[in-house]
This record gives structure tokens, C-alpha cells and sequence, in this order.
């Protein structure tokens, strides 16, 4: 049975008059790993910081677990939203174990419970505790730095996480290795809902168990992967999906 968990209805979002969401609705199933793919300023960052409080739209209504997110105390939201980004934002001074546990440490005081945690949430994204808990950020590659990021998103076993674009600034394979992962992490973590933006169409199909594509604040199409491959919405699609076409033909031309 499906339990719809974040809901969009007629929302619209202006910046300096200019309307850059028009009228946006659509409907996220508890546990579903969505994706957002769009070309760049399609409203993709914007959507997903509606769903956090961090944008306010100008109108239309955002349901989260039913309850309107204008009544909700948004500081209790966002901590039950992890939130992963590309510039993730550890703090340098602090072990990657303090930098996993800071929120914990704010909302719970059983010292044991919280260092139990964060061993267990390094195991998680594969980072052996011994090796890595009393490591500083600067010790660290720009995969494994995200690593850590998934594991402070989920410190505090968020139902939500949202993800902008995390691993847009890493090395092709790397970048491949983290999307298994968060694909086993989500299939492992019951009934944990999943938004990720991203630009790159493979990541999107990929990773998304719906795949929404934005153009110009609109959906173009919330579907499936195999069903957006199968039968394209609209031109933008389309071409989207063109360009996957056009570098395997190339990669077959240069190379077969
Ligand atoms: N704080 C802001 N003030 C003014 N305009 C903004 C602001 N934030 C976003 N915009 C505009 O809103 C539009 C959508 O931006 P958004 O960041 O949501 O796009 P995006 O799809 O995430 O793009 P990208 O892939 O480049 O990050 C863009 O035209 C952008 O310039």
C-alpha cells in the first residue's frame, strides 16, 4: 500500500517577480527513492528546499506526513530531513566521529549510544570505524568526505534525506561506487524516503526508483525509468534521452 509522505499541490515560487515554479503538484510515496533531473535552472535545488522549509513558496500548499508545512516547527523538521550537498561542509576542526554526532549530541545526551551510532553509521557507507573516526576532514578524499556526509544525513535516522547534486564534483568511477552505495543503503533502510537531485540522466535512471524531470519549473514527466525510456513525455524528454543515445553511438563508432 502506498502512504503518500510529501505532497505538492499548486505551488508556485517567485523570485524578484520573476515566477520560476509556476504551478508544481505531485506526490511522494513513504519509502520511494525519487529523483529530480533537470537542465540547470529548472527549479530542481528550489523543490527540494520547499520540501525543507528552506524556500517558502509564494503559494499553493506542501504536505509533509499530511500536516501543512506551515504549521510545523521547521527546526524539528529539518532535523528529521538529512541533507546531503556537493559542498558538504564538514567542520575542519572537528574528527570525522564529531562531525557525525553533532546533531545526535544536540538531541540526546547517552554518550554511549551516540559513539554506538556513529560506528555503526561508519560501517554503513563502508568506512572502518578504527581507521577513520579520529581522522580530520583534510584526511580524507573527496568520496570518502562524502561518505561521512551520508553518514551525518542519517545520524539522527531521519525518515527523509535529500540529496542536491552530492556527487557532482567527484571522479566518474568514484561518483559510480557512492551511487551503488546509496541505492544498497536505501534498499537496506526501511521505509526511508529519498530525494536526489542531480543533472546527469544515467545517475538519475539509476538511482531513482521514479525519476521526475523538470523543464522551465515544470514537470515533463514523473515516471518510472523504464517507462520514461519506453515512452518519452514530451520533446524535452526527448532530447534528454537523446543525448545517452548519441554518446553510445559515438563510443560504438570511435571504438567497436
Ligand atoms: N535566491 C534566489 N534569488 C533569485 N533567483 C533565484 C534564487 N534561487 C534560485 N533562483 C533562480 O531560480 C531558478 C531555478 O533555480 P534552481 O537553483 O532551483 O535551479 P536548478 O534546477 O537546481 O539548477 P542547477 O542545476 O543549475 O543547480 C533559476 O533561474 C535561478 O536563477
Amino acid at each position: 500500500m502506498t502512504e503518500p509522505i510529501i505532497q505538492f499541490k499548486h505551488v508556485e515560487k517567485c523570485f524578484n517577480d520573476k515566477v520560476v515554479i509556476p504551478d508544481l503538484s505531485f506526490t511522494v510515496d513513504k519509502g520511494e527513492f525519487i529523483t529530480i533531473l533537470g537542465s540547470s535552472g529548472s527549479g530542481k535545488t528550489t523543490t527540494l528546499k520547499m520540501v525543507n522549509g528552506l524556500i517558502k513558496p509564494n503559494a499553493g500548499e506542501i504536505l509533509i506526513d499530511g500536516q501543512n508545512i506551515n504549521e510545523l516547527d521547521l527546526v524539528k523538521l529539518r532535523r528529521h530531513m538529512g541533507y546531503v550537498v556537493q559542498q558538504i561542509g564538514l567542520f575542519p576542526h572537528m574528527t570525522i566521529g564529531q562531525n557525525i554526532s553533532v546533531v545526535p549530541k544536540m538531541l540526546q545526551g547517552d554518550k554511549k549510544q551516540i559513539d554506538d551510532r556513529v560506528k555503526e553509521l561508519l560501517k554503513l557507507v563502508r568506512l572502518a570505524p578504527h581507521e577513520y573516526l579520529d581522522r580530520y576532514p583534510q584526511q580524507l578524499s573527496g568520496g570518502q568526505q562524502q561518505r561521512v556526509g551520508v553518514a551525518r544525513a542519517l545520524a539522527t535516522n531521519p525518515p527523509y534525506v535529500l540529496f542536491d547534486e552530492p556527487f557532482g564534483a567527484l571522479d566518474a568511477l568514484t561518483r559510480l561506487e557512492l551511487q551503488r552505495e546509496v541505492k544498497r543503503i536505501h534498499e537496506s533502510l526501511a521505509d526511508k524516503t529519498f530525494m536526489f537531485v542531480t543533472h546527469d540522466i544515467n545517475e538519475a535512471l539509476f538511482l531513482g526508483q521514479r525519476v521526475m524531470i523538470m523543464h522551465e519549473g515544470k514537470i515533463a514527466q514523473f515516471a518510472a525509468p523504464e517507462e520514461i525510456v519506453r515512452h518519452p513525455a514530451t520533446e524535452f524528454v526527448e532530447q534528454l534521452l537523446g543525448t545517452v543515445r548519441q554518446n553510445q553511438r559515438l563510443w560504438r563508432q570511435q571504438y567497436d
